[in-house]
């Protein structure tokens, strides 16, 4: 028998998406609520328990009610939102931070899919600091741009309604109280909370994330090849989507730009050092709608599926 799976939430952006990707999967069967009843607790709730994976692509508020809709022990959940993601009991589904992660997603029954914002950076933080290259209470910040499509259905709708209006460069989250602080912080390995500082721009899809270091002030400071060796070590190791760029010094990058890996799930990582100044900077690229969203939910559909 083909596993049912449920995408609750499968006429938003995220679920779209995920549908797309999984459009023509002989493998699978697709169970599905019409649009006209998408909020409508009696028939999800009925899908959520026939399924065998639910993947949620809900508001926080919603997934929550959609996890206490399921009553039985065989349905699996891969929840896109941000409700579970530091919750006890729910895995990280971020299948490249860690040797392990693969296996720990494909024997979970709860997984938490990842944010966009925090991939990026706790792709690159995360193996820096377990290497020790990196103390755990560095300071840190991130910034980055992001498409208007992260701000799903309500966003895409205001920027294109605004044309040439919108505005091309956006900071915000200025209040530093960015719903992704507690990930970020809980998976790079960091004891401060880090500083985000997310900017959207007038563009529909894709994402770059930047994470300026000053090593300075370290007890041991490391170099941006050994930086960059670290990471490259971390990742040649494991089996996934995410990519170490070689390390070269360079003023510009054409290829670091935003939409580059658009309706793909790859992340490419780089480091940009001046050794002399104890500086450095860690970037990723990558979707926003990909790897930091639908994509890598049906990367962990399938290692849950093949476990
Ligand atoms: N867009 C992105 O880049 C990313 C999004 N996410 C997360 O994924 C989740 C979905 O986001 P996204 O797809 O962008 O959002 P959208 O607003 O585009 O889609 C959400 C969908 O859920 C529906 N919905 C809203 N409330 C309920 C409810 N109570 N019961 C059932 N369905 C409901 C919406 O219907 P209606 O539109 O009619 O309200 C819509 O179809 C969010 O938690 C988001 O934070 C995660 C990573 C990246
Ligand atoms: C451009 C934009 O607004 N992006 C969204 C993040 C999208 C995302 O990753 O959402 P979840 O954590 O909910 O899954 C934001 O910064 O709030």
């Amino acid at each position: 028998m083909k596993p049912k799976i449920f995408i609750d939430g499968e006429h938003g952006t995220t679920g779209l998406q995920i549908r797309a990707r999984l459009a023509g999967r002989g493998d699978l069967e697709i169970i599905s609520v019409p649009l006209e009843r998408r909020k409508d607790a009696s028939a999800r709730a009925e899908l959520l328990n026939a399924a065998d994976v639910a993947i949620l692509c809900l508001p926080d508020d919603a997934a929550k009610e959609s996890v206490s809709l399921i009553e039985n022990d065989k349905t699996r959940v891969i929840d896109a939102s941000t409700a579970h993601r530091v919750a006890d009991g729910w895995t990280y589904g971020f299948a490249e931070m860690d040797r392990e992660q693969g296996k720990a997603i494909a024997a979970a029954k709860r997984v938490a899919n990842p944010g966009c914002w925090p991939q990026g950076p706790i792709a690159t933080l995360r193996p820096l600091i377990k290497a020790g290259l990196l103390p755990a209470d560095l300071p840190v910040s991130m910034n980055g741009i992001s498409g208007y499509s992260g701000g799903g259905r309500a966003m895409i709708e205001d920027y294109k309604g605004k044309g040439e209006d919108a505005p091309e460069f956006f900071p915000y989250g200025l209040t530093f109280q960015h719903k992704h602080v507690p990930e970020l912080k809980t998976y790079a390995g960091l004891s401060r909370d880090p500083l985000m500082q997310p900017v959207v721009g007038n563009f529909a899809q894709g994402m770059i994330t930047m994470v300026p270091l000053q090593l300075g002030t370290l007890n041991r400071v490391p170099k941006g090849a050994e930086l960059h060796a670290a990471l490259a070590d971390h990742y040649a190791g494991i089996d996934g989507d995410v990519e170490v760029a070689p390390f070269a010094a360079t003023e510009r990058l054409p290829e670091l730009e935003p939409e580059r890996y658009n309706d793909t799930n790859k992340m490419k990582l780089y480091v940009f050092a001046n050794d002399a100044r104890a500086q450095a900077v860690l970037v990723a690229v990558y979707d926003n709608l990909g790897k930091g969203a639908s994509g890598a939910a049906v990367q962990n559909l399938d290692l849950m599926l093949r476990s």
